[in-house]
């Protein structure tokens, strides 16, 4: 039975053949190359310091609905960046999420941190367009690669300067971004195909990451209060979307966050 996850990746490869047409191969390529050099993505969430925050632009999902209808999202990446984000996840995927490139360029335009394209990565063809949009940052996701097309796109990510953020949901999923050599991790506590978020699942995979990665906690973060799970859990990072779309005071939402992450390593409540 087709899971979400397929439905999603079905509608991502219609979307890319109309895009394909519109703009080719080898075009897409030029674009790419004549975008200003990715930021070092991964450097800046090793760095030390705080939790790293990457604050998504995020209008609506499968798992909730609408969320939130965001008419400026270069607006509102601008009070992540205020509030302290070290980058910006910008779901482009459109049918599900409700994203577009267009709004990777808005926020491309307002923001100075690195730039996450959050879309489901499947041909090299979309490696090339995040990075004529201005993205640092790709999401590659085990579940829906085989290992061929897993090393083939994390070694193209690297070829183009960007950084690749590898997502796993399990133990088998974690061995094979740690084998693939990558740098940055994000488990990811929903599951894909029942939409269940399982916060436990980041502690359950945190320790078979090596701590020369960066471990990013990703998804269902309601607020400060998990997040400072998730850094006593030995998270570097976290991803967080529907909590900043929805609270109000992004800026402020962020930087609560932030403290609350600095809290938790200091280990007071
Ligand atoms: O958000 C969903 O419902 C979803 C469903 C299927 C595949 C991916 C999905 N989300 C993408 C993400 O990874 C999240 O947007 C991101 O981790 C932030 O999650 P949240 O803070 O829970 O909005």
């Amino acid at each position: 039975m087709a899971t979400v996850l397929d439905d999603i990746i079905s509608g991502v490869r219609e979307d890319l053949k109309t895009r394909m047409r519109a703009i080719g191969p080898v075009q897409i390529i030029e674009q790419a190359a004549a975008a200003p050099a990715a930021l070092d993505a991964a450097a800046m969430l090793a760095a030390p310091g705080p939790v790293k925050i990457i604050s998504e632009v995020k209008r609506k999902s499968p798992s909730k609905g609408e969320l939130a209808t965001i008419p400026d999202p270069a607006e509102l990446a601008g009070s992540y960046e205020a509030g302290g984000a070290t980058a910006i996840s910008v779901l482009t995927e459109q049918r599900r999420f409700g994203g577009s490139l267009d709004d990777l360029d808005a926020v491309r335009e307002r923001v100075r941190i690195p730039l996450l394209r959050k879309d489901f990565m499947v041909s090299e063809y979309q490696m090339f367009e995040a990075r004529a949009h201005g993205a640092d940052i790709i999401l590659l996701i085990v579940a829906a690669l085989d290992d061929r097309q897993l090393h083939d796109l994390f070694q193209q990510s690297a070829d183009l300067g960007m950084t690749a953020l590898v997502e796993v949901h399990d133990e088998h999923e974690t061995e094979r971004a740690v084998e693939l050599g990558a740098r940055v991790i994000g488990v990811n506590a929903r599951n894909l195909k029942t939409l269940e978020v399982h916060r436990e699942m980041f502690g359950k995979l945190a320790h078979l990451i090596p701590d020369d990665c960066v471990k990013v906690a990703e998804s269902g973060i309601r607020g400060p209060e998990d997040i400072a799970y998730y850094v006593s859990q030995g998270a570097d990072a976290a991803l967080v979307g529907e909590a900043l779309v929805t609270g109000g005071e992004p800026s402020q939402a962020v930087r609560t966050m932030i403290e609350a992450g600095a809290r938790a390593r200091q280990g007071v409540a």
